[in-house]
């Protein structure tokens, strides 16, 4: 009797024992997955996280999220500099003399849905003073997601222009893949600005210019997408999401869960969403990136704008349409699945001269996907163009575009850590490091050409900007998320003469309420 009593207490310690330490192995599972996995970073520590000797000396500039503030944090993670503006900023660019263009997120723009509009750019001084302010935005286009600066002062900026379901069934669209609301086709426009709110219009580019389609044989753009590279097929295979009655989405706008814009058919129209911009001025040629098709492009910008709507004209001979396009080759039907290289990429740009890998470009390939038993992950890719000894773009027949592989990347060494399924961006910095913003948890770090973080800092601020009523904006998923955050050298010409001392007080950190408060809407 003994003996068995003491069998089954020990059975039972065990058991316990076992299952208090399976408990804790679970426990250090869900921290671990909690702290590399949770996209947006919500409860992992933040501020200056890895630090390094013999960095480059610089400072990140970054819009801090809901806000109308730009941040410049030094390498202790300490905010040395401030603009303020009188708009939510999405994101910026400095200037030499210390003033910068930043996208204003104007909650008024009109039409377009979704994330991505903001409508206006604005020049701020060194010390916030808004220097210009330039929107656009109207039923008929907005600027969304990116500009790029030019050397002449002058803006290039993306913009959607709307068209609607007759005028995208005229350009052979199959009526299957076209929203009823009409397609948002996009353009790219160059600005001049003019005085403290105006500008010229100088240029302008319309993808709607370099369609080509194998459906409606009646249309003048009919032909083989195969046989023309330099042009995009308009039937791509586009997901049109299922209508919503208009009392749904009025309780969904109401519960803030739907963008104030949004009409019962429009989550369709955002067919290419380029997210990306970057200008080259010696090869005088635009990049810009679409993750909705999964591929970047290149075109000539030497054209005069009459030449940029055709095929002919400007240094390459080929007016406005594709010199280069890479990430997706089964847009133009050649190759399949296998081939494609790009899932939803963000921030391509060509590496600028005097940098390890010069003319080469970089981007972020947000959303990877695992094998078949581990999750999505992030990638930077840095891809060698090949070109003729002119400097053409080489595109074999029947060939897609080259590289077959990228010819530096950066992948975490757990592969799933590293990870934001949107937005974020990377750069070459000169050291030949590069730096990277993972920009769904607002992460940003620096990895050297073999993958070693040398530098990390995570976001910790977030501002109090409010909807137009008053009401206060959800703070989650995206509590701490950023668009571009950009490595500037400290030897930068804005920072001329500028005391860049930690502002003190430091601003208040943003912390999530504790537990208990989150059932509450935030
Ligand atoms: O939530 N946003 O602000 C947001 C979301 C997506 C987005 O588009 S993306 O292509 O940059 O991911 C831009 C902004």
């Amino acid at each position: 009797m003994k003996k068995i009593q003491i069998y089954a207490l020990t059975v039972l310690f065990l058991s316990i024992f076992s299952n208090c330490t399976k408990q804790k192995s679970i426990d250090k599972e869900a921290a671990s997955e909690k702290k590399d996995r949770n996209m947006f970073g919500h409860h992992i520590p933040r501020g200056l996280t890895v630090n390094s000797e013999n960095l480059a000396p610089g400072y990140v500039m970054y819009a801090v999220p809901n806000s109308s503030l730009i941040y410049l944090v030094n390498r202790n993670g300490e905010v040395v500099h401030q603009w303020k503006g009188n708009y939510e900023v999405f994101h910026s660019y400095l200037l030499d003399d210390g003033s910068l263009f930043q996208a204003a997120i104007d909650p008024d723009y009109p039409i377009f849905d979704d994330a991505g509009p903001y409508g206006r750019i604005q020049k701020i001084s060194w010390d916030s003073k808004v220097l210009w302010d330039f929107e656009y935005a109207n039923d008929d286009h907005v600027l969304h997601h990116d500009f790029a600066l030019m050397p002449n002062d002058h803006i290039l900026a993306i913009a959607y222009e709307a068209k609607s379901f007759e005028d995208a069934i005229a350009g052979g669209r199959k009526p299957e893949l076209t929203p009823k609301s009409g397609p948002w086709m996009e353009k790219i426009i160059e600005i001049d600005p003019q005085g403290s709110r105006g500008a010229r219009i100088v240029w302008e580019w319309h993808i709607a210019d370099h369609l080509i389609q194998d459906f409606d044989k009646s249309k003048a753009n009919y032909g083989n997408p195969a046989d023309h590279p330099e042009l995009l097929d308009f039937n791509i295979k586009h997901h049109i999401p299922p209508a919503i009655t208009q009392d749904s989405l009025d309780i969904l706008i109401a519960l803030d869960k739907a963008d104030k814009n949004q009409t019962p058919y429009s989550k369709g129209s955002d067919i290419y969403h380029i997210n990306a911009i970057h200008y080259n001025a010696d090869l005088d040629q635009i990049v810009f990136s679409s993750p909705e098709i999964n591929e970047i492009f290149i075109i000539d910008h030497s054209t005069s704008t009459q030449e940029a709507a055709g095929h002919q004209g400007g240094n390459s001979g080929k007016g406005g349409d594709f010199l280069y396009r890479w990430g997706n080759p089964t847009n133009y039907k050649r190759g399949d699945t296998i081939d494609r290289q790009l899932f939803y990429q963000h921030n391509v740009k060509w590496i600028e001269n005097e940098k390890p890998g010069a003319g080469n470009l970089t981007l972020y390939n947000n959303d990877i996907p695992g094998r078949k038993d581990s999750l999505n992950y992030s990638a930077i890719f840095e891809l060698k163009l090949p070109k003729d000894e002119k400097g053409n773009y080489i595109l074999e027949k029947d060939r897609p575009f080259g590289p077959v592989q990228p010819s530096w990347k950066y992948i975490a060494k757990d592969t799933v850590s590293f990870y934001s399924s949107f937005i974020s961006g990377a750069h070459r910095m000169k050291s030949g490091n590069t730096f990277i913003n993972e920009g769904a948890k607002g992460r940003f770090f620096e990895v050297t050409p073999e993958g070693e973080v040398v530098w990390e800092f995570l976001n910790p601020y977030r501002g109090e900007i409010r909807k137009l009523n008053g009401d206060p904006v959800a703070m989650m998923p995206m509590t701490y998320w950023v668009f571009r955050a950009t490595f500037i050298p400290a030897d930068h010409p804005a920072f001329k003469g500028k005391e860049l001392k930690p502002l003190d007080p430091q601003p208040d950190v943003f912390t999530l309420p504790p537990k208990e408060k989150e059932g509450e809407k935030p």
